[in-house]
């Protein structure tokens, strides 16, 4: 992020610092108008946010002088963006139809894409109708995903997000964390004769899932299959054919993916095979077809009318004029719920960073941290820090305008929940209305007064409210292909490379080493914490 950059900002940051939103409302009218775009089924009121008409063209400038254009045309085109790594970032070539173009290294790349996308299809068509069987002829009743991280939640949240959609003759149940509670609480309820397992491991060398992978065949081993029954039971999803094959998986159970789809970016690959189990192939295809869609809009609108640009540059402006610290994510949608847990992978892997492009370290704040949960929820929880603590954290309100249930007035209540809280942390409330109020309710001047220093609301707290026209495969797509953009253009911004992960290699290897020593089979001199810990576990699980 050049000096040129946080330069234009900041006689923008000085007018508007002190000024109380409520304040802004008040002076213009047209300002919820001026500040709210739609494209692809969204509606974006950006309104609550601490701008006016200047800032906002400052922001949007501030991506033209980052030269997002150029950047994004070369991620779409197979640019190699991801320097460290030598690779090209293209996941939205995963969802491009059959008739585009992409090439990478002289070849197109959109011909694997779509025969991957058949082989998808015919598998899961097979599951579906049964002509797929289990070891003892019987049709496929469950499917155990294995994958962590990227290779599980994508997947799992949009699978949780499409409820509605599933097939009812399929239950799919994912696995990633190593605690052995979870993957024994999965299988205690199948059945080995009617279970699929599909691990999911882009590099094929992930502690987490091999173990779980692991634990999984012997598991239907001890059922009573034998070791040749093992490939009509284990799917494989990886760019590591080798390792796969070494693993003794069927060569033919393997779906491919490639080093140009980053683990966070993978869920519109074959790691989006559960979901597709899950919801369907046609329902699979339209989640591309959504994210193609938000391709679209990110490539070719006006950066003032992109969604994926507004939302980027107004993170930026809370980051590092504002110094906020973090982002909350605020889905009013119970299904949607495992969304903010996504988003952090998604942000805080891409863009945690601290080394610009140029391999300079950094001095100004990049990605934030990312959190959130489900409203109402929320708002009976750590909604309270957001009103009334002392640090400010911009939040997105996300919220599906049409159910898939007819309650009317559940969804009534939820969406005035949702609405009421952007209300409220735009507003707030000033020791002398909150005075008055007990005033008028009885309370003496002195003891109101006091009461009033606790229940005074700050406002002036900034939020985004993004209406979904409802949560369909398409528009789930578009969603989660928002957030990329988000990320990507934020990075773009700040310079640094959002498709590496440098950053949880250390803890992979130490990992290694102190596994070794819990093991006794200690290769390494630990520090003195790290070896009472060590000592402790040994001494009480023998
Ligand atoms: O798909 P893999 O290679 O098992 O990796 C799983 C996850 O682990 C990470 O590398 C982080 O450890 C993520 O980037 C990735 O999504």
């Amino acid at each position: 992020m050049s000096q040129t950059i946080l330069d234009s900002l900041q006689p923008h940051y000085a007018r508007l610092k002190s000024v109380h939103m409520k304040d802004l409302f008040e002076q213009d009218a047209s300002r919820a108008r001026l500040f709210t775009k739609k494209a692809c089924g969204f509606t974006l009121d950006f309104s609550k946010n601490n701008i006016d008409k200047d800032a906002f063209e400052a922001l949007i400038s501030m991506a033209n002088q980052a030269n997002l254009k150029e950047k994004t045309a070369q991620m779409f085109s197979g640019g190699v963006i991801n320097t460290t790594e030598d690779r090209a970032v293209l996941h939205t070539a995963l969802r491009s139809p059959k008739n585009s173009e992409v090439m990478v290294d002289g070849q197109n790349i959109i011909e694997d894409v779509h025969n991957a996308l058949s082989k998808i299809e015919s598998f899961v068509n097979e599951v579906h109708n049964g002509t797929r069987k289990g070891y003892t002829g019987k049709a496929f009743t469950d499917v155990i995903a294995i994958g962590i991280g990227g290779s599980f939640l994508g997947p799992k949240i949009v699978t949780e997000a499409l409820k509605p959609y599933k097939v009812k003759s399929l239950n799919v149940h994912f696995v990633a964390n190593v605690d052995a509670h979870h993957i024994t609480d999965v299988l205690a309820k199948l059945n080995a004769e009617t279970t699929l397992v599909i691990m999911s491991s882009k590099s094929f060398g992930t502690q987490e899932t091999l173990k779980n992978t692991e634990t999984a065949r012997d598991w239907l081993l001890a059922q009573g299959a034998k070791f040749e029954d093992i490939s009509k039971h284990f799917m494989c999803v990886s760019s590591n054919i080798a390792k796969a094959t070494e693993f003794g998986i069927n060569p033919d159970n393997i779906f491919p993916m490639w080093d140009w789809v980053g683990g966070r970016y993978s869920l519109w690959s074959a790691i989006g095979l559960p979901i597709a189990l899950a919801i369907g192939y046609k329902n699979f295809a339209d989640i591309l077809a959504g994210g193609h869609d938000m391709d679209v809009h990110f490539q070719s609108t006006p950066f003032e009318d992109n969604l994926p640009v507004i939302m980027a540059t107004l993170g930026v402006w809370y980051r590092n004029m504002f110094g906020s610290q973090a982002h909350v994510l605020l889905p009013y949608s119970h299904y949607l719920r495992g969304f903010p847990a996504y988003v952090q992978q998604l942000d805080m892997e891409s863009n945690g960073k601290s080394t610009d492009t140029k391999n300079q370290p950094i001095d100004y704040a990049t990605g934030p941290i990312i959190w959130g949960g489900e409203g109402t929820n929320g708002q009976h929880a750590f909604h309270q820090l957001m009103h009334q603590g002392n640090t400010v954290i911009p939040a997105d309100f996300i919220l599906p305008i049409k159910p898939n249930h007819s309650e009317v007035e559940h969804h009534q209540m939820l969406a005035a929940n949702c609405f009421a809280q952007t209300q409220a942390l735009m507003q707030g409330e000033t020791v002398e209305e909150v005075t008055q109020k007990l005033i008028a309710k009885g309370m003496s001047d002195n003891d109101a007064k006091s009461l009033a220093t606790h229940k005074r609301m700050p406002g002036n707290r900034p939020s985004n409210t993004l209406l979904m026209a409802e949560l369909s495969p398409k528009q789930l797509g578009a969603l989660v292909a928002l957030y990329e953009h988000k990320v990507f253009v934020q990075g773009v911004i700040w310079d640094v490379n959002s498709f590496d992960q440098w950053g949880v290699e250390l803890g992979k290897v130490l990992g290694e080493s102190v596994l070794n020593a819990l093991q006794g089979q200690q290769t390494e001199t630990l520090d003195s914490s790290t070896q009472q810990l060590v000592d402790s576990f040994r001494s009480a699980v023998k």
